[in-house]
């Protein structure tokens, strides 16, 4: 049997224990402070990791459920049967957070293979994907008759000098040795695990280039700095490349890593055919490689094109190459059908070794709040957000608070905001689209700078745009100092005051101009808030991304414009206020919190009657249904009462959690809610649904689905929801005073058990009894 987290004997070696802690996800530092106090001892380092993360709490932001969290957040998990999931190939068994905390994983076997768990600085031994199997590693590095130990000396010096590293994670070594063995490789690792790292190092080990296929401008950049901070050449290719002369330099080989959006690649074939020749390509990455998929939540055709990559990099076609040149392709966010169009779309080869890390991130504690989520709800669900950042900074004089509130939004006497309070008016708009409604507040805000009109328009930011932020810098060189290029030489230090010791939050909103009006709510509440989204001036993008890095601002408001790869270790909250697209979505802008290992909120608030409104209607059919399909999983997460949230999200990426919950999330605290029955007002809901009176009770056979629609209805169209309730509520006198949000989730949980539908989806022809 497995030995529990914490069980005495459970010792291993202490490199061997900072190892599996950060697969876990703790902190490096935090790891190697907790050894030095207590040891190498599993059980006495994970006691004082989290007893630590439970003090960092309490100086922290009140938990969501309060008084509750903190005791049962510490209880290791149970070592359950360790997680399998069925991964495209059935190669590699997928490693679970107990096999992380539990004794003895490494040199477990299965499938054939060492699904090794952790190692320290050193490879598995006997472990045959060791052996040195011809790498050209050019000048810099010995000749590629260097036996496994060389192989991992080097890579320990290389992380040792650039980055600071003592150790690689196990599953960063496992791609490593897919890369030595020049195999294409799958990365599937939680978000902050530390990916980039497996295709920064092959730039280090050979003379040759690395090129990195990369979505987003923002994320590049921010690559680029940390690798000139890490001593590491870098550029990057696109159309946010504001200098002409770096695209040349990079094809002449002259920077050591090459980051390009997947439209430049494609127009880059020749270049880099000569850059393959000399002085050559390690390796192609393809970061964020759920791009590629029609069925993922951030499908960019340009990603499907990448086939280009392998058809032309083979050995077959360029012969002066010994050997096809890998795919890496790395996400933290892939379904199992992703993984499959993946490799299918990229035509990766046969032997695609796939590592598959747990998706699980022991420090991320989920919870679900039902809220109207628009302004008339702001004042209630930022309260206590509001009370956190402005108590953390209570030393501070009134004075200068006011003087923040000024700089942000001199017209604050004209605010609509001074009316808003916890009243819950049953404001017969909640849930309808902001599109209709008038903000003459907004286009005036300023947060930090003039917004001007057309930056608040009510769109949505489906995709994030490669060209989304805005450089002045193209090239970083190893000598280039970061504070040169924008962003802060330590950016995860307090620069402006003590107020951040608690960490940033960001703030997701589903609409461009809900960031503006939440993100002033705020401000007007005495914190640094800003808002980002893709309509927004690319200058003022950029400020928001440097602010943010500075630990100068409190709170970004943001649309998904914001979020993929950023890599900031202190991000304590996240909170979605309104539903994402999918569960993909939601899994990768929470896994911006907590990057150090420090316990961290992701909270979703959801209005169940909103989120339909929020589909674009200039999708096709199809795309419309596949919309629905996450969206309705988002509901299914929220809805949920009785099962492990933290167990839902990585299911839905395949992995089995074992009999346990995370002990930490909304479910696990408070358990399921008390049984209620319901079945009266349900059938009263869909009577009237149905034309009828509403007044029998009885159980009623019904001849097909009824549906409904929560937009304005039409000639011949199914009943709108609000005239449903108002007919219940105005005909029937024991339900006048009951609340719409309250049949708002009756509607959604009789949708989820398939009683009725919203009409905009397929009708589905079936008889149903309410019984
Ligand atoms: N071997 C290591 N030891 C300690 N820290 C590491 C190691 N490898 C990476 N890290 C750190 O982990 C953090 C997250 O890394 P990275 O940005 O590569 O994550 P990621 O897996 O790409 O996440 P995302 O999916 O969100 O993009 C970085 O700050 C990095 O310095
Ligand atoms: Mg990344």
């Amino acid at each position: 049997m497995e030995e529990e987290a914490g069980a005495p004997g459970s010792d291993v070696s202490a490199d061997g224990l900072i190892a599996e802690l950060l697969d876990m996800g703790f902190d490096f530092d935090a790891i190697t402070a907790a050894v030095g106090a207590v040891g190498p001892r599993r059980g006495d380092v994970l006691e004082a990791l989290l007893g630590g993360s439970g003090q960092a709490r309490r100086g922290g932001p009140a938990p969501v459920r309060p008084g509750t969290a903190s005791s049962t957040a510490r209880r290791p998990r149970a070592a359950g049967k360790g997680a399998s999931l069925s991964n495209p190939r059935g190669r590699l068994r997928q490693s679970s957070i107990t096999d992380h905390i539990a004794s003895g994983t490494a040199g477990r076997k299965e499938s054939g293979r060492e699904a090794s768990a952790s190692f320290p600085c050193a490879s598995a031994p006997g472990d045959p994907r060791g052996a040195p199997v011809g790498v050209d590693f050019g000048s810099r590095v010995a000749p590629e008759s260097a036996g496994e130990s060389d192989q991992t000396g080097r890579i320990s010096a290389v992380l040792q000098r650039h980055f600071g590293f003592s150790c690689l994670k196990a599953f960063q070594k496992e791609v490593l040795d897919a890369w030595f063995a020049h195999r294409d490789c799958l990365v599937l690792a939680a978000t902050g695990s530390g990916k980039s790292l497996c295709f920064q190092i092959p730039a280090l080990l050979t003379t040759k280039i690395v090129v990195v296929i990369s979505p987003l401008i923002s994320l590049m950049h921010d690559q680029c700095l940390k690798l000139a901070k890490h001593g590491v050449s870098a550029c990057f290719l696109g159309s946010g490349q504001p200098d002409s002369r770096v695209e040349g330099k990079a094809m002449a080989g002259m920077y050591k890593i090459v980051y390009v959006c997947p439209e430049t690649v494609l127009r880059l074939m020749e270049p880099l055919k000569k850059l393959a020749e000399k002085p050559g390509i390690a390796l192609f990455a393809i970061d964020e490689v759920h791009c590629v998929s029609k069925w993922g939540h951030d499908f960019r055709p340009d990603y499907r094109r990448l086939s280009v990559l392998r058809e032309n990099f083979s050995s077959s076609k360029l012969k002066f190459l010994k050997h096809d040149i890998p795919l890496m392709a790395l996400t933290a966010t892939a379904t199992i059908p992703v993984r499959e169009d993946i490799i299918k779309s990229l035509k990766m080869s046969e032997d695609t070794t796939i590592v598959l890390t747990s998706f699980f991130r022991p420090n991320l504690r989920f919870s679900v709040k039902h809220s109207r989520t628009n302004a008339s709800s702001y004042g209630k669900d930022f309260k206590e957000l509001i009370g956190t950042y402005n108590a953390s900074r209570k030393f501070k004089g009134k004075e200068q608070q006011q003087q923040i509130v000024r700089e942000i939004d001199p017209d604050s006497e004209s605010s609509s905001y001074d009316s808003l309070n916890d009243s819950e008016s049953d404001d017969e708009d909640a849930g309808v689209d902001y599109a209709g409604r008038e903000d003459k507040n907004v286009g005036k805000t300023k947060i930090g700078m003039t917004l001007v009109k057309e930056n608040v328009e009510n769109e949505l930011d489906l995709y994030p745009r490669v060209d989304d932020f805005d450089v002045s810098c193209g090239e970083f060189l190893e000598c280039s100092q970061p504070e040169s290029s924008g962003f802060p030489a330590q950016p995860n230090k307090t620069s402006s005051s003590e107020c951040l010791d608690q960490g940033p939050t960001i703030v997701y909103v589903p609409t461009r101009k809900e960031t503006v009006e939440l993100a002033n709510f705020l401000c007007k509440s005495g914190l640094r808030a800003a808002a980002y989204n893709a309509k927004m001036p690319k200058s003022h993008l950029r400020q928001v991304h440097q602010q943010f890095h500075c630990n100068d601002l409190e709170v970004v408001v943001a649309t998904i414009a914001f979020g993929m790869g950023i890599d900031k270790s202190n991000v304590r909250r996240i909170i979605h206020y309104g539903f994402p697209q999918s569960l993909e979505a939601y899994y990768q802008e929470a896994g911006r919190a907590g990057r150090d290992g420090k316990m961290s909120d992701c909270t979703l608030y959801c209005n169940f009657f909103r989120a339909p409104s929020l589909l674009p209607n200039k999708r096709s059919e199809e795309q419309t249904k596949a919309a629905y399909r996450m969206l309705r999983d988002c509901f299914h997460y929220s809805l949920n009462t009785s099962t492990c949230r933290a167990k839902i999200l990585v299911k839905y990426f395949g992995e089995e959690f074992g009999p346990d919950g995370c002990r930490m999330c909304d479910i696990c605290i408070d358990g399921p809610p008390h049984m209620h029955d319901f079945k009266e007002e349900a059938i009263v809901f869909m009577n009237v649904l149905q034309g009828r009176s509403g007044d029998e009770t009885e159980d009623m056979i019904y001849s097909s689905v009824p549906h409904y629609r929560s937009g304005v209805r039409r000639f011949g169209e199914a009943p709108n929801f609000r005239m449903v309730v108002s007919h219940i509520r105005g005909k029937l006198p024991r339900f006048a005073a009951t609340d719409k949000m309250w049949w708002q989730g009756l509607a959604r949980i009789l949708e989820s058990l398939g009683y009725i539908r919203e009409a905009a989806e397929t009708p589905v022809s079936q008889c149903s009894t309410l019984s």
